[in-house]
This record gives structure tokens, C-alpha cells and sequence, in this order.
């Protein structure tokens, strides 16, 4: 496995990012405009969709992000050709699937999250998939054992081997009911591209339902896919026998859009994100509130500030879709170092995603991470052998440190602490932080950040 350094630099260099350092001057409010593109989260699901049409697919929107590159080079290895239009289109032709040698796909062992979802449509096309060990950030154990068993449900046949996954479907795949134990985002992935083309009708119970998921849908249901969501998280897919391209714009990228509010709120200052949508950030947006951040909700963006006054502590509980998304917590954790007063946040999502906090206590942040469930609710993990609960006291004035980011929210989070802080700050493995915010680097320059890259 890489060492997270050679995970940042190739993350980083892919998108011409040629740093791994950047020094920081801390202190500045950031001000100004950034645009939004498409979510990383769906993006590149939706890149693997185009696997399972018979013609090509558009797709608009495209960040310049590396696991944008990443599954970009998996289908081509899987003889799709992906051409760039513009700025920010990809056209995804499936004419030539085949299968790829595990010479070929050893390389992308360890890249992302990705590779699992290609099981469902190489199996459709091919009749056989390798998929390789899986990589993304590491905050927790982060096991595919739901993905496995919906494939078996459907009729594959799974094999793990030490280099991945051989999987192979000698009947072909058919409808199935499936229930899974936990809500996973990836999971649901999973059986929406494997269940279109199944045959017969699979029923999902306890299914994700992320916004993310949901504009999956969408284009699959303009692929020609027949795809009903229910209320109480089950969603049924009659599978058809053919799909055709699709065309569309990827739904803008939340994870981002709270990043950067929480950098307005933590430098005390005003940043109108582009892109950003009300509807699927209702929950972020009562948050932010409450800690005492304000927004303006317009027709082309929403507009994130500190309107001054002190900040507000607040209890979180990180959650599936409708809840607090575990991707926010980490950016939002440098502005609540400023409330006045006991922030808790419980993380019920990941058991590892606080591994961040350590740098912001060298930079003179009160955290205390806790292993019981801290907050009112309990949660599946229980009282267990790692901290999911933080409990946060404030104000603090950070001040600069050297840092280390271990994760891509957790890096974001880095960097505005680091801006947030009195004097100078090193953070290092910026190169992580491209696998899912583009071209971070020229938007903290337009919103006035002081700073230097260091190769
Ligand atoms: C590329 C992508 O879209 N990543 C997002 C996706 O990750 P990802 O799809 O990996 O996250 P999941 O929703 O699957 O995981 C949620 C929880 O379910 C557990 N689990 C999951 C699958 C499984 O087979 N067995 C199992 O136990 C995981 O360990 C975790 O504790 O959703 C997460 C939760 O919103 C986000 O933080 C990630 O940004
Ligand atoms: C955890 C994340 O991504 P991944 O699932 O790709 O590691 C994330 O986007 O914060």
C-alpha cells in the first residue's frame, strides 16, 4: 500500500498541482466568489454509468479533480474512450468494453473508492470483472461486505484473490431483494448500477438516500432505466434490457459548498459559493445558523458570512441523508473552535474521523475526542475502542503550526484553521486535498488567502 505521501503527490500532481507543501499566513478574512462544480460524489458514479449504455454518454460539469482522473483512467482500461469538450464536459464512449488484465488495473490498487462500482455493469457487458484493492480516505475500517453480498444476491459469483476481487456471473445477474443493514451510500450505488440491467425487479430496503444518489437516478432513469423511490428508504428497479447514453449536468457538489462556508465563517469572513443549492443543504444551512454564521440564499449561489458577534457552540450528530453529512463535520470543527463555549460533535458514521483534531490542538485548539457517544443519542458503535465523539471548548485564537493532512476533509479543514490562526502555518500532503476540491489552490488566491507552495 502507498504511504500517504505518495497518495497526495499523485492525487496532486494528476491535476497539475506540483506542491506538497503550502505555507500560510493566517489571520486575513476570506472574501469573495468561488464557482462550484459538479460533486465529486457524483461525478464519478456517473462516470461508471456510461459503462452500461449502448451509446455514448455527456456529462457536464466535470471538476478538475484526481478521482475524476482516476476512474477516468479505470475506463479506459476498460477500452472506453473519454474525451474532454470544453472546459468541463466529458463524452464517455462504451463501444469497445473489454476486460482488463490485472497487469494493466494493478495500478489503480489503492486509488479511490471507485473500482467497487464497476462490478454490476462489467458484469452485464462482460460477463467477468477484476476489481482491485479499494483506496479513499482512510477514516475507518471502511469494509465492502454489503457490496458483496447484494453482487451474490444477484447471481454473482465472488472470489478474492490477494490482488482484489474476481467476480463473474455464469447465469447471468437477476432481480433480488435486498435489505441493508446500515444505510450505505456506496452499497445503494451498488445495486442501482447492478439492478437496471438485472433481469427481473430488485427490491432495496433501508437504501441511501443522499442527493448524490438521487441524481444517480436520474440519469439512469434517462438511460432508460425504470427506477421508483419510496418514502421509508426503499427504492425498486425493474431491469430493462437495454440502456442508451445519457446527457447531463452533474448536481453541484455540497461537500464543497459547506467547506467553504465553514472557511467564511472561520476567517470571519464572506465567500459567495457559486453553484450552491438550498434544497440539499437544508440541514448544513440550520447548522450554520445556529452556530451564528448568516447566508444569503440567492438564485446563482448562496453567499456565506460572518455577520460578527460571537459564535455559538452547538451538539452535532453526524448521519446518513437527511442528517448532518459526516463530510461537513471536519471544516465545520475550525469554526466551532471559535464558539463561546462546549461544542460535541458524534460521529456516527466513520469510527476514524477525527484523526484531523490532532493538528488543530497543536495549534492550540481545546479538543477532547471521547469514546462513548457523547451528545444525547447512542449510536451503532456504541462504546467502543475509538473516538467518535469530539467535544470542543471555546474561543480559542489558534496560532500557526506545522500539520500533516490525513484525509481530503480533513485537509480543507487544515487549511482553514491555518488561515484562521495568528501567524504562519505549514501544512503538508496538500496534494490529498485534490482528490476532491479543484483548483483549491487559484480559489483561496481569488478570496484573498496569503500563502506560498513549497515543492
Ligand atoms: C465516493 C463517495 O461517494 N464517498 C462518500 C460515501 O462513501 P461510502 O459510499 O464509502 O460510504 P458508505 O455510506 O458506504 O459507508 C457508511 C458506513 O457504512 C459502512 N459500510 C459500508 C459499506 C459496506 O459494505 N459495509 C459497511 O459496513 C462503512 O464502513 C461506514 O461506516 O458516503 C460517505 C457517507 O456519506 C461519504 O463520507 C463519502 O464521502
Ligand atoms: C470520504 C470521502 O471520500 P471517499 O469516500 O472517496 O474516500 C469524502 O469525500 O470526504
Amino acid at each position: 500500500m502507498n504511504t500517504l505521501l505518495e497518495d497526495a503527490q499523485a492525487a496532486g500532481a494528476s491535476v497539475g498541482l506540483t506542491a506538497d507543501r503550502i505555507t500560510l499566513q493566517g489571520g486575513k478574512p476570506l472574501v469573495g466568489r468561488i464557482e462550484l462544480k459538479g460533486a465529486k460524489n457524483l461525478v464519478t458514479k456517473a462516470m461508471v454509468a456510461s459503462l452500461l449504455g449502448e451509446t455514448p454518454s455527456e456529462l457536464r460539469s466535470v471538476p478538475e479533480i484526481s478521482d475524476v482522473r482516476v476512474v477516468k483512467g479505470l475506463l479506459e482500461v476498460h477500452g472506453v474512450k473519454v474525451s474532454a469538450v470544453g472546459d468541463d464536459t466529458l463524452l464517455l464512449d462504451p463501444a469497445n468494453v473489454e476486460s482488463a488484465h490485472f497487469e494493466v488495473i494493478d495500478a489503480y490498487a489503492g486509488s479511490s473508492r471507485i473500482p467497487i462500482l464497476f462490478c454490476g455493469p462489467l458484469l452485464h457487458r462482460l460477463g467477468e470483472a477484476f476489481i482491485p484493492d479499494l483506496g479513499g480516505c482512510r477514516i475507518g475500517d471502511r469494509p465492502i461486505d454489503f457490496h458483496l453480498e447484494s453482487l451474490r444476491r444477484f447471481g454473482a459469483v465472488v472470489d478474492k484473490q490477494p490482488q482484489g476481487i474476481r467476480l463473474t456471473a455464469p447465469n447471468g445477474l437477476k432481480g433480488a431483494k435486498i435489505e441493508l443493514a446500515y444505510p450505505s451510500v456506496g452499497a445503494t450505488e451498488q445495486v442501482l448500477l447492478t439492478a437496471v440491467r438485472a433481469e427481473g425487479t430488485t427490491e432495496l430496503r433501508g437504501a441511501a438516500v443522499e442527493p448524490e444518489i438521487m441524481d444517480l437516478i436520474n440519469i439512469l432513469q434517462k438511460m432508460g432505466a425504470i427506477i421508483s423511490v419510496d418514502t421509508d428508504r426503499v427504492i425498486r428497479i425493474e431491469g430493462v434490457e437495454r440502456l442508451e447514453g445519457f446527457k447531463h449536468t452533474a448536481l453541484f457538489d455540497r461537500n464543497e459548498a459547506a467547506s467553504w462556508a465553514a472557511a467564511a465563517l472561520a476567517t470571519n469572513g464572506d465567500i459567495f459559493v457559486g453553484g450552491a443549492r438550498q434544497s440539499e443543504m437544508l440541514t448544513f444551512l440550520n447548522v450554520f445558523r445556529k452556530v451564528g454564521g448568516a447566508f444569503e440564499i440567492q438564485d446563482d449561489g448562496i453567499r456565506f458570512y460572518h455577520p460578527g458577534g460571537k459564535l455559538k457552540p452547538v451538539i452535532i450528530e453526524t448521519d446518513v441523508h437527511p442528517g448532518f453529512m459526516t463530510d461537513w463535520q471536519q471544516p465545520l470543527v475550525v469554526a466551532l473552535t471559535k464558539a463561546e463555549g462546549v461544542s460535541i460533535v458524534h460521529e456516527t458514521v466513520y469510527e476514524q474521523r477525527f484523526g484531523f483534531t490532532d493538528a488543530l490542538v497543536d495549534m492550540g485548539a481545546h479538543i477532547q475526542l471521547h469514546r462513548e457517544c457523547l451528545g444525547g443519542a447512542q449510536c451503532r458503535f456504541g462504546q467502543r475502542n475509538f473516538n467518535h465523539s469530539a467535544v470542543i471548548v471555546g474561543p480559542t485564537e489558534l496560532h500557526g503550526a506545522d500539520v500533516v493532512v490525513p484525509d481530503l476533509r480533513g485537509g480543507f479543514s487544515h487549511l482553514i484553521a491555518a488561515l484562521s490562526a495568528e501567524g504562519t502555518s505549514t501544512v503538508s500532503n496538500v496534494g490529498i486535498i485534490a482528490r476532491g476540491y479543484e483548483n483549491f489552490i487559484e480559489k483561496l488566491r481569488a478570496l484573498g488567502a496569503d500563502f506560498v507552495l513549497e515543492a
